[in-house]
């Protein structure tokens, strides 16, 4: 493969080699359970939350995903009483308060606990009744790169669906250094950055949004593609650029709001459909979808703290783990 982009930082590294960790990641079995899988983090790890609980839905496995906070407070407001729940902790680190506080008071209800990780030492690791964890690239600093990438994969194959790790890193790697030089093109002028995506892809929107707001101090936002018509499009004007990730089952309609932000003054980056931009996706399976376009995401977002000048090696006000007292 020819390789168009070299790294110029350790973020750059860990977006940029990830692929053969992809490939080395220990096959995991589904995960079958007869009640419902709650999946919990924060930040990245609760967006990657996301997708897996949709892929589990759309695989036969009743799934929601709520912030691992919202599980320790509020869990009645998300399920019965009489349901059967078990708990996915999805966390890179395995030592963010909230998770790991979700994960003691399921345990603590007898709740089975499955941990997707990266520290294999980490207290979710230690704690969790089945643990899946994956190394992420030692380059890794603050921002979630490569770790991202990993959890989802197994996240999916946790869900069932089938990932072949050689083949989603091949396409992913290609389509980074195919376009990832092209993403400059839209940036001039562009300051109000909004990702769209809707059901396995919602996850990836809200992770691609954050990502771009941590690394480039930048304000973002995530939406529901049809959603953004509804009150939030009233901000878009010429400074607007729109990741519109496209669904395999929506993307006709995806297209005409395309358009509509288009007309108002929005360059579209359309991920899998039309666009200023267009990156043709093949993948025709909506989670393996994002996760192939997953490191594109990632290196949007450093191309955007690049033109701003910021260093995203140290992103403002952030740490590795967020803990509480
Ligand atoms: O996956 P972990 O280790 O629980 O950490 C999630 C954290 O990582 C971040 O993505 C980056 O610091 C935050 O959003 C969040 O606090």
């Amino acid at each position: 493969m020819s390789h168009n982009i070299s790294p110029m930082s350790n973020v750059e590294r860990s977006i940029l080699e990830q692929f053969p960790l992809w490939q080395q990641a220990e096959p995991v079995p589904p995960y079958r359970f007869g009640g419902r899988l709650v999946a919990v983090g924060c930040g990245t790890s609760y967006y990657l939350a996301q997708t897996m609980a949709a892929t589990f839905n759309r695989q036969g496995q009743a799934a929601l995903a709520v912030p691992g906070n919202e599980w320790v407070r509020h869990q009645q407001v998300y399920v019965t009483r009489q349901e059967k729940v078990s708990l996915l902790a999805v966390s890179r680190s395995g030592e963010s308060t909230e998770t790991v506080q979700a994960l003691r008071a399921s345990r603590e209800a007898g709740l089975h606990v499955v941990g997707v990780t990266c520290e294999q030492s980490s207290t979710l690791a230690r704690e969790a009744d089945t643990v899946v964890s994956t190394p992420t690239h030692p380059a890794e600093g603050i921002v979630m790169t490569a770790s991202a990438s990993l959890m989802l994969l197994q996240g999916l194959r946790l869900a069932g669906l089938a990932v072949d790790g050689n083949a989603l890193a091949a396409s992913a790697e290609q389509l980074l250094h195919e376009y990832g030089p092209r993403l400059d093109a839209l940036l001039p002028g562009r300051t109000h950055f909004v990702f769209l995506g809707a059901a396995e892809l919602h996850g990836l929107a809200q992770e691609g949004a954050l990502k771009l707001q941590e690394m480039s101090l930048s304000f973002t936002q995530a939406y529901h593609p049809l959603e953004y018509r509804h009150g939030p499009v009233s901000l878009v004007d010429q400074k607007t650029l729109v990741a519109l990730l496209y669904h395999p089952d929506t993307a006709g309609e995806e297209a005409q709001l395309a358009r509509e932000l288009q007309d108002k003054g929005a360059r579209v980056l359309g991920l899998g459909g039309p666009g200023d931009l267009s990156v043709p996706l093949e993948e025709e399976d909506a989670a393996r979808r994002g996760l192939t376009v997953l490191p594109l995401l990632q290196w949007f977002g450093q191309r955007v703290a690049r033109s701003k000048g910021i260093d995203s090696e140290q992103p403002r006000h952030l740490t590795k783990v967020v803990s509480l007292a």
